[in-house]
């Protein structure tokens, strides 16, 4: 848990500063018992009225001292554990920003969810009473037992008998439960997961009538949750009962020996009451240590979890020196170099030995039919996962030459299922660019094809778009996706099956326009439709990670069967006349 260390540089003199407030808190909880010995043994026993003022005004100021500095100490454990917990979940934010697609699928975005919430919350928890609470307890603790040993060493052995015995249970406490912790959290996660699928896909669940199944597997997830809660609470509020009736026992041990010594005329009755009182600060100190244990395994284990995250390497590497080496001076545009590529879970390679090239300015046509690698292909291009074997080279240098923002400054994509969110239509394409002006957003939504329609919007380009993009067809979202794409002015352009939704001859229009609007721009063109790629300078085929076939239109139509079965399908169909 290394990484907590930057947080302990930063907030360590506060934290200590609350640490010493505690100890004068401490201390005067300690001083109160001796100077009620006092007034009883000297003030009351002997009816002397001087001596019980003047140790009352000392008790009183000594609890007033006590009392500032707990109000100070509360003020600082405060605003430190509440500036932790925000540093901690903002450097959680921005790591999970830069951490690769592996990593992402890796956790999966609930758990990601949960440890950027609960997690951090149960570890700022126990950092604020670290500070309020956890560490007075062993001080308190311990001054009661030297108190009580300078009180009376012979009355102190019950003491010696009782203490060993908690410590005992608080350990075995601690070594129980904590590992029900941790999978009360990994059960939280399914809990999450299941809330975040529904949510997911709430229009197909409710048009397919399966709400009830995903409450049953709901169900069956929060259940686990609530058993597991159940036991590893059990366990804890097991020991704490365990840990009272031991220290009760103690002290009705010194009642007993103590009333002997007074009735022997050893002991006086203040020194009872006072040493009673250090046995019950003693109780206290030991309850709430035992409190601590159960609340510092809950944060062990979320600091263990923010931790798996924090220090999850970044897969990509940023090789620009030593890849200078590898320079290609033949092609300014992209190349795929014998790429063989399979995800974590993929037995078989996703991507097997693809090798195309296309030059800067160029059209590239990709098809193949369902789950042939066609958009794995752009995974790679945007560096969410780098290739197993071969190279991919993007104006003469390999992918990993540039950062990952250089790169995807230089490409757009526009994928399948496009993302809007909420806002006006004119904030939706300029995301793509913040620095794009008013006539470069309409000039985009021009060759998109999507000016027309936003114009007959009721506020036009400040009409609002709902979240996803609720209140927009298919096509439309699409056409925005494009028109963002464009703002940024991209190298390269990528469309992934990203006119899927429109019609044939808007399809037309928008490659048309895209032809004239950048002459120097690449673009990959993925789609099933043969009319989207059929003008590409170069199409290749995919089938079962594999480059089937690849060439002009013309060329595949006599080369590659699939091809001209599909061009020939679609050319029944009627709805996709191959012009
Ligand atoms: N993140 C992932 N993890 C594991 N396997 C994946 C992942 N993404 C895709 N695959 C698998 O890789 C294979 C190729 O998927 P890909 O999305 O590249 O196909 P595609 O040709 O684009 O398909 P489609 O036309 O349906 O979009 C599929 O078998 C798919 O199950």
């Amino acid at each position: 848990m290394l990484y907590l260390d930057v947080y302990w540089k930063k907030y360590r003199n506060k934290f200590l500063l609350a640490l010493l407030f505690l100890a004068f808190e401490a201390f005067a909880d300690l001083l109160q018992p001796a100077f009620m010995a006092k007034i009883v043994d000297q003030g009351i026993a002997r009816s002397n009225m001087a001596a019980i003022w003047r140790f009352g005004l000392l008790m009183l100021c000594v609890t007033a001292i006590g009392a500032v500095c707990a109000s100070l100490r509360n003020i600082l454990s405060g605003l430190v554990s509440q500036r932790f917990a925000q540093d901690l979940r903002q450097d959680l934010y921005l790591k999970i920003q830069k951490l690769p697609q592996t990593g992402i699928d890796h956790f999966g975005n609930a758990t990601l969810i949960i440890r950027m919430t609960n997690d951090v919350t149960r570890v700022q928890t126990f950092a604020n009473g670290l500070m309020r609470i956890m560490v007075k307890a062993p001080l308190v603790g311990i001054g009661s037992l030297i108190m009580a040993v300078h009180l009376n060493p012979r009355l102190s052995l019950v003491l010696l008998c009782v203490a060993p015995l908690i410590a005992l249970s608080i350990m075995m406490n601690m070594k129980i439960s904590y590992p029900y912790f941790r999978e009360v959290q990994q059960a939280l996660d399914q809990v999450n997961r299941s809330m975040q699928r529904y949510l997911a896909g709430i229009r197909v669940i409710r048009v397919f009538n399966r709400s009830e199944y995903e409450q049953k597997g709901f169900q069956k997830n929060n259940q686990r949750l609530a058993d597991l809660t159940a036991v590893a609470t059990k366990i804890g509020s097991a020991f704490g009962p365990l840990v009272n009736f031991t220290v009760n026992a103690g002290v009705i041990a010194i009642l007993w020996f103590g009333a002997v010594g007074v009735n022997q005329g050893t002991m006086r009755t203040g020194s009872i009451i006072a040493f009673t009182n250090y046995m019950m600060q003693l109780l206290f100190a030991l309850m709430v240590v035992n409190n601590a244990f159960n609340l510092f395994v809950r944060a062990k284990a979320s600091a263990e979890r923010i931790g798996e995250v924090m220090n999850r390497g970044s897969d990509h590497t940023f090789k620009r020196a030593m890849l200078t080496a590898h320079v290609r001076n033949d092609s300014n545009g992209l190349v795929f170099h014998k790429v063989t590529f399979s995800y974590k879970n993929t037995e078989q390679p996703v991507l097997s030995n693809v090798d195309f090239r296309i030059e800067a300015g160029e059209t590239l046509g990709v098809t193949g039919p369902i789950a042939s690698g066609k958009s794995t292909i752009v995974q790679l291009i945007l560096r969410f996962y780098d290739p197993d074997q071969g190279i991919i080279y993007f104006r003469g240098h390999p992918l990993p030459y540039y950062s990952l923002e250089e790169l995807r400054k230089r490409i757009a994509i526009v994928p399948q299922e496009p993302l809007l969110f909420s806002g006006s239509v004119k904030e939706n394409i300029r995301w793509g660019n913040e620095k794009a002006d008013e006539q470069a957003i309409i000039e985009a939504a021009c060759v998109a094809d999507a000016d027309d329609f936003i114009r007959h919007l009721p506020n036009g380009y400040n009409s609002l778009v709902g979240q996803g993009g609720v209140n927009l067809s298919g096509g439309q979202k699409q056409r925005i996706s494009i028109a963002r794409a464009l703002v940024r002015n991209p190298d390269l352009l990528i469309l992934d099956d990203a006119t899927s939704a429109v019609d044939a001859q808007t399809d037309r229009e928008i490659r048309s326009r895209l032809k004239e609007y950048s002459e120097c721009m690449t673009c990959i063109i993925i789609s099933q439709k043969i009319n989207s790629i059929k003008d590409a300078n170069r199409i290749i085929v995919m089938s079962n990670g594999m480059i089937e076939a690849s060439g002009t239109h013309q060329e595949l139509l006599t080369s590659s069967p699939f091809y001209r079965d599909v061009c020939e399908a679609q050319m029944m169909k009627g709805t996709e006349q191959i012009d």
